[in-house]
């Protein structure tokens, strides 16, 4: 047996490694740079346990340079060992299709529409249940308000509960009273919570008054952890293209913290605040771009035609921090879900090749299982 680990990390014995590591057959160390969290620990030893050669994790995300893969010789299993003429492409493969969608959608209600069937379809086939929850990550702002209402119908009409689900959203402004109407706690009550059945003890929502700010940072990560990492992050962007308030320059590393608010963001949301731009607290915390990015699954909602410009950035250039919802490029499962409006600033090939794949990304939202939605890309 090759690997060992305890709760918080995982190191390995290997023949291969990759960039930083020595190569060619040495054995060496592999050492995550960050603590993995006891969810992707487990299911990593229960892959390892089932898979006949090896397997690879990636265990932070971000640029390729800056992966570090646990790698697993199959010495144990009584399997070949991987040889060192595994390729690049191989390294990134992960446990499925890798793939970036954009989903192109009419306009605004249907991409509500198309994301809360999305959610219904993850939760119902993740299919939780006592000491099972399925973790949702989740975003406030006009955007994502339709959604919110479908998933209510389908909540009233049977169709799903949040009894088993736990959810941690993505931002708070600070000093902005709990009970403040454009607080995200009172938001995310009003707007979601108090309409289903999910435990208030469940729902976490970053606290912009607590009194030690940092330590409410590492709490709300801690706590993430605790629940074995988000199966689906669902954000949205602000027109500078920034994801949460990851505002353009924050690291695509970032984990949950307190950030100052750009202009633009003040900007862009004073019309919560009577369009007085001196009412929008200046400071908000917030989960990191890092943080988003482990999640197993990434969904985000882009609507309008303000947003054109930050979904051209997002999808046609490169990741770039200026743009700071561009490092889901590189993300094993995101999808970007937008409308017609909001793809003005796409290149019209662009368009083209992501509609002509629509009849696939249907098959995400009709009761397909996960494992045999293929995208073709
Ligand atoms: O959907 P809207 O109203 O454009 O707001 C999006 C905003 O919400 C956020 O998710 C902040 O919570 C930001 O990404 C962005 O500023």
């Amino acid at each position: 047996m090759w690997l060992f680990g305890s709760d918080n990390t995982v190191r390995c014995h290997c023949q291969l490694s990759y960039q930083q590591f020595d190569i060619d057959g040495a054995e060496c160390d592999v050492v995550p740079r960050r603590p993995v969290t006891a969810r992707r620990y487990h299911s990593l030893v229960a892959l390892l346990a089932k898979r006949p050669c090896f397997v690879i994790a990636s265990l932070l995300s971000g640029r390729p340079a800056h992966w570090p893969y646990v790698l697993h010789h199959a010495t144990h299993t009584g399997h070949a060992a991987p040889t060192p003429r595994t390729t690049l492409t191989d390294l990134h493969a992960p446990e499925r299709d890798t793939a970036m969608r954009l989903i192109i959608l009419e306009d605004a209600s249907v991409v509500a529409d198309w994301a809360a069937r999305f959610v219904l379809q993850r939760i119902t086939q993740f299919a939780p249940g006592p000491g099972r929850h399925f973790v949702l990550g989740l975003p406030t702002g006009g955007t994502p308000l339709g959604m919110y209402r479908r998933l209510i119908d389908f909540y009233k009409e049977g169709r799903i509960s949040f009894k088993y689900v736990t959810t941690f959203n993505m931002d708070e402004y600070v000093g902005l009273p709990r009970d403040h109407p454009e607080s995200y706690h009172y938001y995310m009550w009003n707007e979601f919570f108090k309409h289903v059945d999910i435990e208030p003890s469940n729902a976490h929502v970053l606290d912009g008054n607590a009194p030690d700010l940092v330590a409410e940072c590492k709490r709300f990560e801690d706590l993430i952890a605790a629940a074995g990492g988000v199966h689906l992050f669902i954000g949205g962007i602000g027109p500078d293209g920034h994801i949460a308030f990851n505002e353009p320059g924050s690291s695509l590393v970032s984990r949950t913290r307190v950030k100052t608010l750009a202009y633009d963001t003040l900007e862009a949301n004073k019309r919560f605040f009577g369009n007085d731009i001196s009412k929008v607290p200046r400071q908000a915390l917030t989960v990191g771009v890092g943080t988003v990015m482990d999640a197993k699954e990434v969904m985000i909602l882009i609507t309008g035609a303000h947003k054109s410009l930050a979904l051209a950035k997002a999808v046609e250039e490169g990741v770039n921090h200026m743009w700071t919802v561009s490092a889901f490029q590189q993300h094993a499962q995101a999808l970007f879900v937008c409308d017609e409006d909001a793809t003005l600033e796409l290149r019209v090939k662009t368009v083209k090749y992501f509609k002509a794949l629509s009849e696939e990304h249907q098959r995400m939202i009709a009761g397909v299982p996960v494992h045999e939605q293929r995208v073709l890309h």
